[in-house]
This record gives C-alpha cells, structure tokens and sequence, in this order.
C-alpha cells in the first residue's frame, strides 16, 4: 500500500476515532504534550528510538512529562530520574503492566500477573542463576574460540589486514550460537545458527520498525486494512516456528534418553513442565506451554540476549579503538590479573583464556564496561509499560490503561547528574571500586537494563558476556584504528541504537 495511502488513512482514523473516544474517556488532567492528531501521527508512523529527537524537543517545551496519544489512548513519555525512581520503584506495582499488543506468549509482552512471575521466576531461577550460568563457562570458551578465529581469519591470520575488521557481524555471531547453546543444549552448525539468526533478526527488526504498530492497535481493521502487512507478520512467524520447533523437539528427544545428571540444563528444558496458572479474565489458558508458546519462548530470549549484548560489545571495542589510552589502561589490569596473553596455537585452538572468576578480579574493565552502557544503552527506552489504575504523578493525571515509557538515552547524558557526559570516561565508576547499582534501586542515575519489577532479567548475563568478551579480546588482540577509517560515534536506531558507521578495526596479535 503506499505511504500517502497510509498517512490519509491514519489521520482519518485518528480524526474520526479521537472525538469519539474522547467522549468516553474525558480528558483529564493529563501531563502536557502535542494535540493528540498530530502525536497520533508521530507515534503510528514512527518506531519508538525513532522517536527520541522529536521526544527531546518536546522535552525542553513542555518540561520532563510528555503525553502523546494514539487516537485518544495517552502514551506518556518521562525524561528525568527522579521521577523515574518516582513512578518505576516507589510506585512499581501500578506501572508494571504491558500494553496489550499481539498476542503471544512471552515474558515481555506478559500481563503483570501470575503468568508473568512464574514465567520470569522460571528464567531467572532455572537459567540465569549464578550457579547455572557457571555451568555454561565451557559454551562461552567455545564461542571465544570461535570469535578469535573468525576475526583471525578475517584479518589475514592476525597479521593486521589493511581496510581491518568489520566487527559486528562477528559479535553477532557469537552471541547468538552462546544463546542458542543455552536454549536448545546442543552445539549448531554454522549454517543452522545463520537460518535461525536471518529469521530472527527478520522479525526483530520489522516489529522494531514500527511498521506492525497499527496492528497491535487496532487488531481487527488494522488486520483489514493492512492485509498484507498481517500476512507477512504470519509468515515470518510461520519460519519462525519452522527453524525453532525441530530444535525444542530434538532437546525434548535428548531428555528423555539422557539421565539428569549426565546433562546441563537448557531453557527448553525449563519450559517443558512448566504449569501455567489459570488467569482471570486471560484470553490464553493455563496449563503446558504449546510448541508454539515454547518458540515464543525460546525466540524471546535468543533476541533478547543477541542484539543486545552484541550492540553493547561493538560500542565498547569503538571506544576502545578511539582512545587507546583506555585500551592501554585496561590491557595493564588484565595482565596484572591473569599476566600476558599465550602465543597463538597452530591448531587455531584457544588454550588458555580469561576465566569468569578473574574478571570479576577486573576493576577497570568493570567501569569500561558500565561507561559503555551510560554512553551507548543499546535501547534509549524501556519497552512500553502501562497504567493498571489511575495515579497522581507531578500534580497530572496518569490515567488507567495509558502507556508509559522512559528516556534512558537521555537519563545516561544528564549533565545534572553526569559530568562531561559525553566523554567516555570510564573512571567515573572507579569512584566506589567499580560497584555500582546498575538496578537504580536506591536511585536511578542511569537505567540500561530499565529498573523496578520489569528490569532486564538477564542483566547480570549481559554483563558478564561483556566482562568476559571484552577481556579476552583486549588480551588477545592489539585493537587500533583500520586505514581509511575513522572511529564514528554516530547512532542509528534499529532494533538497538546501533553505530551509524560499524566499527572497522585493525586486530593483531598481542604475542608473536
Ligand atoms: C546488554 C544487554 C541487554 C540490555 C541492554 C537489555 C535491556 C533490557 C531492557 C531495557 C528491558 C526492558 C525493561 C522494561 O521494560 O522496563 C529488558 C527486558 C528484558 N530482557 Fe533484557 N537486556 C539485555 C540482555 C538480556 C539478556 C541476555 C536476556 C536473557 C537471556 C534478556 C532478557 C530480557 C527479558 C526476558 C525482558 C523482559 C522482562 C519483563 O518484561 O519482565 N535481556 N532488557
């Protein structure tokens, strides 16, 4: 369908629906924002990073509250900490619900409800617990070894290749085969971790675009009207749950031979027994999860780990690359740690790597890391929250149903509470020896991973991935600027706020 036919058949709808709602749900004292024609256009048509230049200019108008709407449905937007700390940890239960958009069954797009904690508890008690993900050190030293080759090899075997590496791609990579090791228990082929990572990011980044968002609005016409945007939706979740359902069914098979004790855990694993409580008023029952719940399931968490962390790990080696004196800095404390890096193995094997134990010995790399997520949080907001019952926020009228959203891009770049917030300066962290409260519990000064019931799960994974990749490239490989290149932190929002110009980096061996 063309654009134009779009935007006229998204301002009629607005138009005829916005006094007609209006009428029902009275306008209260809502926090300000543009007339809701225009935000209803703004937010239709855009995808929600998309939206944060025109978010910052409403900002310096109308102050750190900011109502859009869709149709007559608030959507309100807040911009400073404080009131952050306010809404997501003083006042956590009423803001911790999800829009109801399409319906599948995941941990993100769950009501606040029983469905919802037992499906989180699950994740976090069966699979991110600090003892389980111990148990997945050798899947990360797989991966390592895998991530050393390939940049080897895309470098000419380390000998520093003129135009340098084009890292993303790479980190891409590992991090998807590490997750897909972590759901599925078993190790894939190169092929099969492409098939699955092209579907995957297929469907990430069409969601991500905003495209759908009508869709999620308003189901039924929205199913009329964009027929074959509906059509594609159901066809990239039909190759969805061809490339995922053989995997869950091959570790089902497995589990059934192997003995418990012969065997990790996986998520799928996790998923089998799991009894889901009976909901009042749910539109989905209760009971086991289907075939096609679990590949919801196992597709949230593969994208909600890969695109992430792969992001967070490409902006840190960027700045890396840049300031060499940081890179220098950090390369010290690791050999303090761990003393220097091995001579490369013929056999392409990586013998010897850091361990998870001694970065946690890494102070320094501990502040690189968290300065990257100030600097560069692969999402600018939260996923969308919403309202259960009305509340008074500022003196304005949250009402029941609206969304509500967080500018954690802004938060992390307040020269109120951040000094020289656009350096990269990793030593701001080392004020408390590296420690500090990335869940804002006790104040939010930036929010990466979001804050309050809904914040990331998998935090401390992510982390770790990051400690733990960014030591061992750091050890193994001299990272400097490629020929021709220039280090450009420019953003550019796809599903995460990715660089603009992906980093290209000349790698070479730290030992001959
Ligand atoms: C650098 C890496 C990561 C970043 C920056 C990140 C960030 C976020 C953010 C901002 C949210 C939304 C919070 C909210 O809505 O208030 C979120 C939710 C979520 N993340 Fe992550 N995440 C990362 C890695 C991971 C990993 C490794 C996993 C799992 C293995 C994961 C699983 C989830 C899940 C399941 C949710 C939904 C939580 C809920 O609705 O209760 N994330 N993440």
């Amino acid at each position: 369908m063309a654009t134009w036919f779009l935007l006229l058949l998204t301002l009629s709808l607005a138009a005829l629906l916005t006094p007609l709602l209006r009428r029902r749900t009275p306008r209260k004292n809502l926090p300000p924002g543009p007339s809701p024609l225009s935000s209803t256009l703004l937010l239709l048509t855009t995808s929600l990073s998309n939206l944060e230049p025109a978010l910052k200019t409403l900002k310096s108008k109308h102050g750190p509250l900011i109502t859009l709407f869709v149709g007559s449905r608030p959507s309100i937007f807040v911009a400073t900490h404080s009131l952050t700390h306010h809404i997501l940890i003083q006042n956590g239960a009423v803001f911790s619900d999800r829009p109801r958009t399409f319906a599948v069954r995941n941990i993100s797009s769950a009501p606040y409800g029983p469905t919802w904690r037992l499906l989180r508890r699950n994740l976090a008690a069966e699979l991110l617990h600090p003892a389980r993900v111990n148990s997945y050190s050798w899947a990360r030293k797989w991966v390592l070894h895998i991530l050393i080759n390939r940049l080897r090899h895309e470098n000419g075997n380390g000998n520093g290749g003129v135009n340098g590496v084009k890292v993303m791609d790479h980190f891409q990579y590992a991090m998807f085969c590490l997750l897909v090791v972590m759901c599925f228990g078993e190790k894939v082929d190169e092929n099969r971790i492409n098939e699955i990572a092209t579907v995957q990011r297929r469907l990430l980044l069409l969601v991500g675009s905003g495209r759908f968002n009508v869709l999620g609005v308003f189901p039924r016409l929205g199913r009329v009207l964009f027929f074959n945007r509906w059509k594609e939706l159901l066809q990239m979740r039909s190759d969805q749950e061809q490339t995922l359902i053989p995997l869950i069914k091959s570790r089902i098979e497995s589990m059934k031979s192997e003995s418990k004790n012969e065997r990790f855990v996986a998520y799928v694993d996790t998923l089998v027994n799991l009894e889901l409580p009976e909901e009042e008023g749910g539109k989905e029952g209760g009971g086991k999860l289907t075939e096609k719940e679990m590949v919801s399931m196992c597709g949230e968490f593969l994208n909600a780990g890969t695109d992430t962390t792969s992001t967070a790990l490409q902006w840190i080696m960027a700045n890396l690359v840049k300031f060499p004196r940081i890179q220098r800095k950090l390369y010290e404390e690791i050999v303090a740690v761990v003393g220097p890096p091995p001579p490369p193995r013929k056999d392409l094997e990586v013998e010897q790597v850091i361990t998870e134990e001694d970065v946690q010995k890494m102070v320094y790399l501990k502040a690189v890391v968290l300065e990257g997520l100030r600097r560069h949080p692969p999402g600018h907001f939260v996923l969308p929250h919403r309202v259960m019952k009305e509340v008074e926020v500022e003196g304005y009228t949250i009402p029941q149903g609206a969304t509500i959203n967080f500018m954690v891009g802004e938060m992390g770049l307040d020269p109120e509470v951040w000094d020289e917030p656009m350096e990269f300066k990793p030593e701001r962290f080392l004020v408390s020896d590296g420690v500090f409260d990335i869940t804002g519990s006790k104040g939010i000064k930036m929010m990466p991973f979001g804050a309050g019931r809904r914040i990331c799960p998998g935090s401390d994974l992510a982390l770790l991935h990051l400690e733990y990749f960014v030591a061992n490239l750091v050890w193994y490989f001299d990272w400097s600027v490629a020929d021709g290149y220039d280090v450009d932190l420019c953003e550019k929002s796809e599903f995460t706020v990715v660089m603009k110009n992906p980093l290209r980096a000349q790698i070479s061996s730290r030992v001959e």
